[in-house]
């Protein structure tokens, strides 16, 4: 372990040792969890001498580079009817990212580590690799298996990489913001793969635009290449780091080279990131630690919040972006976002998700007979529920894992087909009886008053809603695509309104201040945001969230969009199809680009 990372482990010990106990929950988050940022970390301003380095590891040899970029993608023909699931409201997956270094098969690692990922976006996918000094990519609107084939991989060689998986709404205008983004530049090549958003975002590209950037996305990320390419800093990852010193709100961040791998997670940690290695001493950052198990990577720590770590031919040194006393780690993350079998921001997802579930119970108990999970975010807590309340949990909703986002809908309007196509009541379980229904979260209301009518019809006698999460009362602007305020159920109805509109005969949500007990000590180091409207990086004017980039205004032909982000002139060249496409699903193009 870098030096340090040992110090920062070593101050969220003793941090720990302190920490108070609030709950009979608390014993969970004895152990030290959050690495609060070290200040002894070198400033990147320091001689790179003064760095760690800890780990070497094969570099690519250096050639004249030249950018070869293969984009794919798949368009929704004109004559088929579709709809987005009638549960398109929601608070949406966000993104997900995974870089490694150091390992000949990382093309493949990578594809495997984002369908880890794919929770956390299902529309758009993208891998970057590096081969002779030349960064390769192949990008795509779709799943991480629909983008992907036998020989799309096989043009992805070279041993560093990195990928994305995004969410968006569906529409073949949405291939030119799927990520990883690459660049040329007079000095090298750059690709970038973002969790996140930036509240900056209008003001930086305003200032870009008056100085003459031209810009190819409506995603906030490519001013992130802008403002490298107008760095002048020395070496090139310092433009990195320069560009990133500018950027406010939320970016975990991986970036590519010819010779580098750097991750970057902002100064309140707002996304998680975290860094792990293979057996054969390669390096790997994704998201959550789901992607690390499935390559056989071992978690060694977070990316801590504020610093930059870079992988090369040297090993990792760790550089500090900017130092922020007080990280703001998304709750949401543990309470819907992240896989339970993960550990994020240094916590179990599943032990945090178990513990709402028994504070649900003893603050919010119910005579009842049953316990049931909204499958699938709302399992783990009705575990925590039914274990606390001595209640037998049982699978009073059977969740179908075959539907898409979207789908073909009768001609005949069927009611709440959206979410009876999704989940189905089990008779069995619910008839007589009566039934605790636990779900993690209440955007806009519309998943449970359905639910509560589904198990109503399906015979439950009476129907108790508990939710684990407070009341969401405030947008997210910082990667979560969450409906404005004003649409926000609990931003319009008291508790019991809301209750009144689901139609269930009681509900509760997780009390706001339960939540902060149980965090204990590490509470402060999280955005409530959502629950509390206090934000914690202010939006500066009109700030665009997640789903403002959605529409960019480009519904046309796709023949006329590029699917990376991209300078320099295309070239259309032939060979490069893959044979298993459907032509008329999807085109590569190839683009050549001089530095
Ligand atoms: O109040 P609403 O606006 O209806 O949104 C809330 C619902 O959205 C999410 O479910 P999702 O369909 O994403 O399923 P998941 O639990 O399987 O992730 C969440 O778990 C709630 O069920
Ligand atoms: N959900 C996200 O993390 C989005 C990442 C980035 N802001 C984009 O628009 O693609």
């Amino acid at each position: 372990m870098p030096a340090a990372a040992s110090t920062a482990a070593a101050a969220a010990a003793s941090s720990a040792a302190t920490a108070g106990k609030f709950s009979p929950f608390s014993s969970m988050f004895d152990k030290p969890s959050y690495a609060p940022f070290p200040k002894t970390l070198p400033k990147p301003y320091q001689s790179l001498a003064q760095a760690n380095k800890t780990l070497l590891v094969a570099a690519a040899a250096s050639k004249n580079p030249i950018d070869d970029v293969v984009c794919s993608y798949k368009t929704i023909p004109d004559n088929l009817s579709f709809s987005l699931s009638d549960g398109d409201d929601k608070p949406r997956e966000e993104c997900g990212v995974v870089g490694i270094y150091g390992d000949p098969e990382a093309s493949r690692l990578c594809y495997l580590a984002l369908h880890a990922l794919q929770h956390r976006g299902q529309e758009g996918a993208g891998i970057v690799t590096v081969h002779d000094n030349v960064l390769k990519s192949v990008t795509g609107v779709g799943l991480v298996s629909e983008v992907f084939t036998e020989s799309k991989l096989d043009k992805l060689p070279g041993d560093m990489t990195i990928g994305h998986v995004r969410y968006s709404t569906a529409g073949a205008s949405m291939l030119k913001n799927v990520q990883p983004f690459v660049a040329g530049y007079r000095f090298g090549s750059v690709g970038v793969a973002h969790n996140g958003n930036l509240v900056n975002y209008q003001a930086l590209r305003a200032m870009l635009e008056e100085n003459g950037s031209i810009f190819n996305t409506s995603s906030d990320t490519e001013v992130v290449l802008h403002l490298i390419a107008i760095s002048k800093a020395r070496p090139f990852f310092m433009r990195i780091v320069e560009a990133c010193e500018k950027l406010e709100g939320a970016y975990s961040m991986v970036f590519l080279t010819e010779d580098k791998l750097v991750a970057v997670r902002d100064p309140y940690g707002f996304r998680p990131l975290v860094m792990g290695r293979r057996s054969n001493g390669s390096v790997v950052f994704a998201s959550e630690t789901c992607a690390l198990d499935l390559i056989e990577a071992t978690y060694e720590r977070e990316v801590y919040p504020g610093e930059v770590l870079v992988v090369d031919k040297e090993g990792i040194r760790s550089l500090c972006l900017m130092a922020h006393p007080q990280p703001k780690s998304c709750i949401f993350e543990h309470i819907y976002f992240a896989l339970p079998n993960s550990v994020v921001f240094g916590k179990s997802v599943y032990e945090s998700r178990r513990a709402f579930g028994e504070i649900l119970a003893t603050e919010a108990p119910v005579d009842c007979d049953v316990v049931i999970a909204v499958p699938d975010s709302g399992v783990v807590a009705a575990l925590g529920y039914a274990g606390k309340a001595g209640v037998p949990f049982q699978q009073g909703l059977i969740r179908s894992h075959y539907v898409g986002r979207t789908f073909i809908e009768p001609s005949q309007k069927i009611r709440d087909f959206g979410v009876k196509l999704k989940l189905s009541p089990v008779r069995a379980v619910l008839e007589g009886k009566r039934v605790v229904v636990v779900d993690d979260s209440i955007v806009r209301g519309t998943t449970s008053s359905k639910i509560v009518r589904l198990l109503k019809e399906a015979g439950a006698k009476e129907v108790h809603m508990r939710i684990a999460s407070p009341p969401i009362i405030g947008s997210c602007y910082y990667g979560v695509d969450t409906p404005s305020a004003e649409e926000l159920i609990s931003n319009r109805m008291t508790v019991e309104e809301i209750r009144e509109f689901i139609g269930s005969d009681s509900l509760a949500f997780l009390p706001f201040d339960s939540l902060q007990k149980l965090l204990g000590n590490d509470s402060p180091n999280f955005c409530y945001a959502c629950f509390s409207g206090n934000y914690p990086v202010k939006p500066t004017g009109k700030v665009k969230r997640v789903g403002d980039f959605l529409d960019d205004g480009l519904i046309g032909s796709t023949e006329s969009i590029d699917g990376g982000w991209l300078h320099g002139t295309r070239q259309e060249t032939n060979g490069l199809e893959g044979k298993e496409d459907d032509p008329a699903n999807s085109k590569e193009t190839s683009v050549e680009i001089p530095v």
